[in-house]
């Protein structure tokens, strides 16, 4: 086998120039590589459900080609629609059923079943399986869909918003399964969430997504490492220019005798750039990852 097609054979999912309702990724193309946690951000409205909906195959694209295990989404055979498990914003539990009967019925899917693992997330997060779904919280329902959609141990785990309706313990036990199933480097996840701190906990990569386009696809602590604010003392003093540092400066903040540029794009170029020419005192200050989403969509 050359590299080309060992390269094809170890991409879980690609999308090329992907378009469909909000979403235009024209010109971009994302992939989902065995190990990944990928991190999908975005405000309220900026596509991510339907972009998630577009690699699964839920919607067809108005353009671009997306893969999944080397196949159309919209086509999946039976044993590759078993390596995807998926757990949807709003879930689409039968609610005649009680937990055990949904449980029991979504195994039959899957040739593939870990009963342990499913009891041990059932205890775990106290799911009160022989109540009728109907009956369960919004947040008994969204672990039970976590459950069903775990325990056939999917090489790729897609969960739009899985936490939402979690509470702190229950969501730090998700997170920590999460890192239990991407720990031996063959499995990938990929979780859309507006919970910056479970993000900052379990994912190596984002995705970010703004107005249905792809800004930013890159290592999490890249992207924090790219966005700084700069506090400069006023009035500013620079011995020459400062062309590189300003063209990526996204938004300024003057207060008396401060100054603070928000920049994107940080890096040693910048930096070097900005200890060289400004000669009144400034501090650079680091950015956690919330902050720095914020800062970029504002
Ligand atoms: N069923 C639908 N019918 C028509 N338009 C829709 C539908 N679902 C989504 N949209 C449109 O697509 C846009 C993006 O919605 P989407 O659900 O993908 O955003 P999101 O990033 O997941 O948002 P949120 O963070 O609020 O979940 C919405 O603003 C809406 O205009």
């Amino acid at each position: 086998m050359n590299d080309r097609n060992h390269a094809v054979v170890q991409t879980l999912v690609s999308a090329k120039d992907v378009a469909l309702g909000v979403v235009n990724c024209a010109g971009q193309t994302l992939t989902i590589m065995p190990g990944q946690v990928i991190g999908l951000l975005g405000k309220n409205g900026a596509g991510k459900t339907t972009l998630l909906d577009g690699l699964l195959g839920y919607t067809f694209l108005n353009a671009g080609e997306v893969t999944v295990f080397g196949h159309n989404p919209t086509e999946l055979p039976a044993e590759v629609c078993s390596q995807i498990g998926f757990v949807a914003q709003q879930d689409d539990l039968m609610p005649w059923l009680t937990g055990s009967e949904m449980l029991a019925a979504t195994r039959l899917f899957y040739k593939h079943w870990n009963y342990d693992l499913a009891d041990r997330l059932v205890d775990r997060w106290s799911v009160p399986t022989w109540q009728k779904i109907s009956e369960m919280s919004v947040g008994e329902r969204q672990k039970l869909a976590l459950v069903a959609a775990m325990a056939h141990e999917p090489q790729l785990l897609v969960l739009d918003e899985p936490a939402a309706s979690l509470d702190p313990l229950a969501r730090r036990a998700l997170i920590s399964e999460l890192i239990d199933i991407v720990a031996d480097g063959e499995r990938s996840i990929l979780l859309s969430s507006h919970i910056f701190s479970d993000i900052e906990r379990v994912a190596s990569h984002i995705w970010l997504l703004e107005k249905g386009s792809i800004t930013y696809q890159g290592g999490l602590d890249e992207l924090k490492e790219s966005v700084v604010r700069l506090h400069l003392t006023r009035p500013l003093q620079v011995t020459a220019s400062l062309a590189l540092t300003t063209r990526h400066v996204i938004r300024t903040d003057i207060s008396t005798g401060r100054e603070t540029w928000i920049i994107r794009g940080w890096n040693e170029a910048l930096a070097a750039e900005c200890a060289a020419q400004i000669t009144s005192p400034y501090q650079v200050e680091a950015l956690g990852l919330e902050d720095a989403f914020v800062e970029i969509s504002q």
